[in-house]
């Protein structure tokens, strides 16, 4: 008998919820207590110091020597107050999570004994050994330094016993090593080139910010039943399970009752998530079963992406309390849905304005339509950057089937604003606009919000749909830190409302009016973008076909996708617009390339183990049972009797040996493919190799295990079915 699997099982029926007590019926009596935030600060810091955190937070400037001591002083004390004994620079390396390296406040004082210190050089800097993070080869092991600096914009938090303080990463030479460098430099691009856009209708907006919203899925499995399965264990998705017989299509689970283990996981989750200033708000049953969601209220995207990073690490804790297994692959089970970390993106002034939210007057609207019409043409020139920027190993699996976006890059604006983008390409003519044209144009542009209002279209198959007062990139992946989408988006819509701008400008300068000149830039702007919106179903042949003819692009491979990176047009957006270096691009390049083919490296030895040592020898177990009923049929029956029944037990026994054949040579030559995938030296190379020579074995495999576990005696079958691991709480 599989012994693991039906131990996970009866583990399975013990389970208890686990009990979660709140300090206060009032989220607000606790929220932000582990966060060093204003209200600490004012406590904590001298007059100065708090000044100089606030100017430094609100204009990016620095901090000096002399306050960081300040600052650094205040922030032990009310550490300590809250039982820290470390500290630590929390920083995200180009890996799948975050780093932490703690250090004991403790020093030798003067006279030699121990003292408690946090200085205020600690606190803005440190020089941690980086050899073993990736980085492209930007740092050589010999040189391994790499600096982590103090980002102000994030506040300071507290995690167990350690103290967390968000920083960058960038080694000795200079060159981001993380995600976060090139995201803040981008928040900084789009904050210049949108305030710029802005003078145009407002002179007092002086600072544009971008917000993020960001929706995470993920699914929730028995801790025992995930032990049981190695690959899910070790790749984070199932490499190989039959379908189950019932899984989403009766529409059963997506925002049905929330099983009581897992509600108790969500509260606890959700006070730790307050506690550390994470604004959750919403949570619901997905599609899948076992799925889940939870969403927070939208944040500056540098701070929300913080936020998400620190909820992945949270989730992982919690989910063990509750003796649950976190998924954030975004394909763990095949054929059903998987998950997304949809990004919420819009852009805002200091001076209150949503930029994708209609305006309160035809101004506004203007406004508000230039934002609109400069995204979707930054889109359109970049499909192939923010693709890069979202396709990995494991979203691969996920794009262009339930629910989650094709691979071809599109974006949405539902119906009416569609109409308004054409109108003002009917309206705008050639010759100068007369002044009853004009305050026509503006009148039909002045309807605008109650036209969206009550039709906030959804599109679940478009990758970047517009949602009334922001944009929602669906494409983004459950398990990638969002940095990456945020760093490509914002880096494109900056450098093309610099063009905007100049453009503009331009026309300006020739003597056009300013509002006739944007109107015509924004003209040629929607004529121009016009391939990329698409309202339609993203999943039909005739889109696949339909966007060839509109020249989009339709990329599928990984290697294929993160080499886009480096097109004249993404370099514009990245390296144009300041956000990365030529060296900092490459680098990152050759870390994608190296994680997609390590990935796939994984995968390919754990099914290979898998096949080998738990598949085949049961399945010949089993057969073995088969011969020996048969040879037991033919002893005590006739001959004509005998053929009668074995006929169908003999073609299960030739079906079974055909799969154990096939499993085994394709493993083989799976092995062999890799081998010599893994003598190529360039990390692109390499990575392409492994996409044409190993990928398709994994499907193959597969193929044959899922046949088998069909057939082979489920007394006997070694890991958890799909139906186990779907339905376990
Ligand atoms: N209902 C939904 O929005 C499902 C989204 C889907 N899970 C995705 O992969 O993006």
């Amino acid at each position: 008998m599989a012994t693991i699997r039906f131990k996970a099982l009866g583990e399975l029926l013990s389970r208890k919820p686990v009990a979660v007590s709140i300090p206060s019926n009032k989220v607000t009596d606790y929220y932000g207590d582990l966060v060093f935030n204003t209200d600490s600060m004012r406590k904590y810091l001298s007059k100065e110091a708090f000044k100089a955190v606030i100017d430094a937070n609100q204009n990016g400037g620095a901090i000096d020597r002399k306050m960081a001591s300040g600052v650094a002083a205040g922030m032990k004390a009310w550490a300590i107050e809250n039982n820290v004994t470390h500290y630590t620079h929390w920083f995200q390396p180009l890996t799948d999570g975050t780093a932490e390296k703690h250090d004991g406040f403790i020093d030798y004082g003067d006279g030699g004994h121990m003292i408690e210190n946090f200085s205020g050089d600690l606190l803005t800097q440190q020089e941690p050994d980086a050899s073993s993070f990736p980085s492209g080869g930007i740092r050589q092991t010999f040189e391994a330094r790499g600096y982590t600096a103090w980002d102000v914009s994030s506040p300071a938090f507290i995690v167990g016993t350690t103290l967390c303080i968000p920083t960058v990463f960038i080694s000795y030479t200079g060159e981001a090593l993380d995600y976060k460098t090139p995201l803040l430099k981008a928040l900084a691009a789009v904050d210049e080139a949108a305030v710029g856009v802005c003078q145009y209708f407002d002179k007092n907006v002086t600072k544009v910010h971008t917000n993020l919203g960001w929706e995470q899925e993920y699914f929730l499995i028995d801790e025992a039943l995930y032990q049981a399965r190695p690959d899910l264990a070790l790749t984070g998705r199932t490499l190989m399970g039959h379908s189950s017989s019932k899984d989403q299509q009766l529409d059963d689970h997506y925002f049905g009752s929330i099983p009581e283990r897992v509600t108790n996981f969500m509260m606890e989750l959700e006070l730790e998530c307050h506690k550390l200033g994470i604004p959750v708000k919403t949570r619901h049953n997905e599609v899948a079963p076992s799925q889940f969601e939870l969403a927070p209220i939208y944040e500056e995207a540098n701070l929300a992406n913080d936020h998400n990073q620190l909820l992945m690490d949270v989730m992982k804790k919690v989910a063990r309390h509750h003796k649950f297994r976190v998924l954030f692959h975004e394909k763990p089970f095949a054929g059903i849905n998987g998950s997304g970390k949809h990004n919420n993106w819009s852009l805002g002034t200091d001076t209150g304005v949503v930029l994708l939210a209609p305006g309160k007057n035809p101004k506004g609207n203007i406004q508000f339509l230039c934002f609109v019409v400069n995204t979707l043409m930054a889109v359109y020139k970049n499909q192939d950057l923010l693709r890069a920027s979202i396709l990995t190993a494991s979203n691969s699996h996920r794009l262009g089937a339930n629910e989650a976006p094709p691979s071809i890059i599109s974006a949405f604006l539902g119906d009416e604003v569609s109409k308004m983008l054409d109108k003002i390409v009917e309206e705008v003519g050639e010759r100068k606009m007369t002044p009853d044209e004009k305050t026509a144009l503006k009148l039909g542009i002045g309807r605008i919000p109650e036209i969206i209002l009550d039709n906030t279209d959804r599109n679940r198959t478009s990758p970047f749909a517009f949602t009334g007062n922001r944009f929602e990139f669906r494409a983004v992946g459950s398990s990638t830190n969002n940095a990456a989408a945020m760093t490509a988006l914002n880096a494109a819509v900056a450098v093309q409302l610099t063009e905007f701008k100049n453009a503009v400008d331009f026309l300006i300068e020739e003597g056009i009016k300013k509002d006739e000149a944007i109107f015509q830039v924004m003209k040629k702007m929607i004529i121009e973008s016009k391939p990329i919106r698409f309202n339609g179903d993203g999943y039909s042949d005739n889109w696949v076909e339909e966007a060839k003819e509109r020249g989009l692009t339709n990329i599928t491979s990984v290697p294929e996708s993160i080499s886009k990176y480096l097109d004249p047009e993404a370099k514009k957006a990245l390296v144009g617009s300041g956000v990365m270096t030529n060296k900092e691009l490459e680098a990152r390049v050759e870390v994608e390339m190296e994680k997609f083919t390590k990935k796939i490296q994984i995968e390919s030895r754990v099914l290979g183990d898998l096949a080998i040592n738990h598949i085949v020898p049961v399945a010949v177990a089993y057969q073995t049972k088969l011969i020996q009923n048969v040879q037991g049929l033919r002893d005590i029956f006739d001959n004509g009797e005998f053929e009668e029944m074995a006929g169908a037990r003999k073609d299960l026994i030739r079906q079974i040996s055909n799969h154990i054949s096939t499993i085994k040579a394709k493993v083989i030559g799976m092995v062999a493919a890799r081998k010599e995938c893994n003598m190529i030296e360039d990390a692109t190379e390499s990575a392409f190799a492994y996409d044409k020579n190993v990928c398709h074995y994994l499907d193959e495999i597969r193929y044959h295990i899922d046949k088998l576990e069909l057939v082979v005696d489920n007394e006997m079958w070694p890991l958890p079915k799909y139906r186990e691991l779907l339905f376990n709480n």
